[in-house]
């Protein structure tokens, strides 16, 4: 299949959008060939009943439909938590929202086993939560048979549009190698200086708010506002004006905001379930408070560089994009759409700052909570005459500490894929079900849903040892610290899962690890980083913040210059 069958609308991803502009929603039935209710449309609704009966009709023969579904399929009887954490609307979804992290899934894996289920909200089918390594790699190196499931697909297009992360099969394909010269390793490190002068100014202006003795500063918008100008910088070549950073840093605001609300819990749970739902006219519905903001400013980065060739003659990502039109010799088909390309601008501006700021906030939390990790880097990168490319991958030390943070803390919690079609599925050990039986692999059906969160992962202990929630960067040196690569998760880096897998593998994974390595490296050399009296945990909301006693996307520490050598 190309990837013009896929824009001519042969197949596209989930969702997918008709000729006048409107989304419509396939059912599982029609994408995944197995069984799933229609839905009538609005309008036909309209025509036969009084709307609020038509809902109520709706509502109540869905949800008999699903409780009949649910009671028949409990995939291979796979454990499940206890019924006292399920709720009988909310399934477990509720109390996964409620805790800090993703810490109930490895709670659950300790006690369940690597593979158990969870009770999907609205009597939708159970999930399989896969924590095994051998099963997460089938699904992510089959990532075409395992694609993103619909309601997770909703997440990433109410946040980010029809971009990279959410497009499918061919269309994916395509996108991913037009994108691809902009990360390899010689792209990166070509980087480096522009990402060294956008981390100085940071270290200049933090300067500025402390002094020998500590000052408390909040670091989450400092470290973010870095991300978002080395993104800017190597990305559009473009730095952000402060109004642009205000705007943006506002609008995230208000998606983490709402997104900790219950409604905000329930929402992408009800339009998974009723896709014409966000028709009505409610907020929580409507697409995230980010997307009007990136995609004015994509808007603007696109119409002030399109057809500059003086300006556009580089591998980063708005060259490849805009170039991407005439490089395809006017083949209309093969061209991405402005929507497309509006849409990968917006998501590369969020995804390329704010997972790298979260991935630094965690550190730098992890630092301050031991000082004497943070005395042993900060020794580590003063031994070194200067900071370049060169020192900033080979140091040892800096290295260790920057997996083990990705490790603990992995940005988002979880990723969700759906089967396309029937398999069996290997199991790296052993599980017992609900009978006390042995299961070795698993077979499952087209139209399964997989929740892998990212944790799980990284911290089981039967991989990684008894102490593999602690943060202890000595295990990736010491010999024997951490097992051979064969039993750590399956990954481009460093055997932790934090950037995926496979073809769906975090693209800007190379771009990410430089950028931290440099923000940890240079506030090493120049400050000192303690924790305040203020109780810092992650929500998902929907990547990982920050909140410190209860206010969002906030990380206070006392910040104090540590006297030059
Ligand atoms: C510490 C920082 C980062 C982490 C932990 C991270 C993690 C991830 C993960 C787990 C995925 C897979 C999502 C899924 O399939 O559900 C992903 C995908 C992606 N990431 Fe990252 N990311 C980081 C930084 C970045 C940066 C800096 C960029 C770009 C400049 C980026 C761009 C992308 C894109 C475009 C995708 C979609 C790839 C595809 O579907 O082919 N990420 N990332």
């Amino acid at each position: 299949m190309t990837r013009n069958e896929f824009k001519l609308g042969r197949v596209q991803s989930p969702l997918d959008e008709n000729e006048s502009g409107t989304v419509t929603v396939p059912s599982l039935s029609e994408r995944f060939g197995s069984t799933s209710i229609s839905l009538p449309s609005l309008s036909m609704i309209n025509n036969s009943y009084s709307f609020p009966f038509s809902v109520f009709i709706l509502g109540t023969s869905y949800f008999f439909w699903r409780y009949i579904q649910h009671k028949r399929s409990a995939p291979h009887k796979l454990l499940m938590p206890t019924s006292k954490q399920t709720s009988w609307i909310w399934g477990n979804e509720l109390k996964i929202f409620q805790r800090e992290a993703s810490e109930i899934y490895v709670e659950w894996a300790a006690s369940l086993g690597l593979v158990y289920r969870i009770k999907a909200a609205l009597f939708q089918s159970d999930i399989i939560i896969v924590g095994d390594n051998s099963a997460a790699q089938h699904i992510f190196q089959n990532s075409y048979t395992y694609v993103k499931a619909p309601a997770f697909l909703r997440l990433v297009e109410r946040l980010a549009g029809k971009c990279l992360a959410w497009a499918e099969g061919e269309d994916h394909k395509y996108q991913r190698r037009l994108l691809a010269p902009a990360f390899t390793s010689g792209a990166v490190e070509a980087m480096t200086d522009d990402i060294f002068s956008c981390v100085e100014k940071m270290s200049q202006n933090l300067r500025t708010l402390t002094g020998p003795d500590a000052n408390v500063v909040d670091m989450a918008p400092v470290i973010s506002t870095c991300a978002l100008d080395i993104i800017g910088r190597v990305g559009f070549g473009h730095d952000f004006e402060s109004t642009e950073v205000k705007a943006i840093r506002s609008a995230w605001h208000q998606h983490v905001v709402m997104s900790r609300t219950f409604a905000g819990f329930m929402a992408p749970i009800l339009i998974s379930v009723f896709p014409w739902i966000t028709k009505l006219p409610l907020p929580v519905f409507r697409d995230s408070a980010v997307r009007p903001i990136t995609y004015k400013l994509a808007g603007r980065l696109l119409s002030e560089n399109s057809g500059n060739t003086n300006v556009l003659h580089g591998n980063d990502i708005l060259s490849i994009l805009v170039n991407s039109r005439s490089d395809s010799k006017g083949d209309l088909e093969a061209q991405l759409t402005t929507t497309e390309l509006l849409d990968n601008i917006a998501f590369f501006m969020m995804a390329g700052h704010e997972t790298t700021a979260v991935a630094v906030d965690s550190l730098l939390l992890e630092l301050a909570q031991n000082p004497t990790i943070q005395r042993k880097l900060r020794h580590e990168i003063r031994t070194v005459a200067s900071l370049d490319y060169h020192n900033i991958v080979t140091l040892e030390y800096l290295d260790a500490v920057t997996k083990e943070g990705l490790r603990l803390h992995p940005v988002t919690a979880a990723t969700e894929r759906i089967a396309l079609q029937d398999d069996v599925i290997p199991l790296k050990q052993a599980i017992l079900n609900e009978n006390g039986k042995t299961v070795s692999s698993l077979v499952i059906k087209a139209g399964q849903v997989f929740r892998i969160p990212w944790t799980v992962l990284n911290v089981n202990e039967q991989v990684w040892g008894s102490n593999a929630s602690q943060f202890i960067p000595e295990r990736w040196i010491q010999p024997g610290g951490v097992p051979s690569a064969d039993k750590l998760p399956h990954g481009p880096w460093g055997g932790v899962s934090s950037f995926c897998d496979g073809p769906r593998t975090c693209i800007g994974y190379r771009l990410a690890v430089l950028e931290i390595k440099i923000i940890l490296a240079v506030l090493m050399l120049s400050f000192e980083f303690e924790c305040t009296e203020a109780k810092i945990v992650q929500y998902l909301a929907p990547t990982l913040q920050p909140f410190a006693d209860g206010k969002p996307v906030s990380m206070p520490l006392k910040v104090s210059l540590v006297p030059d050598l």
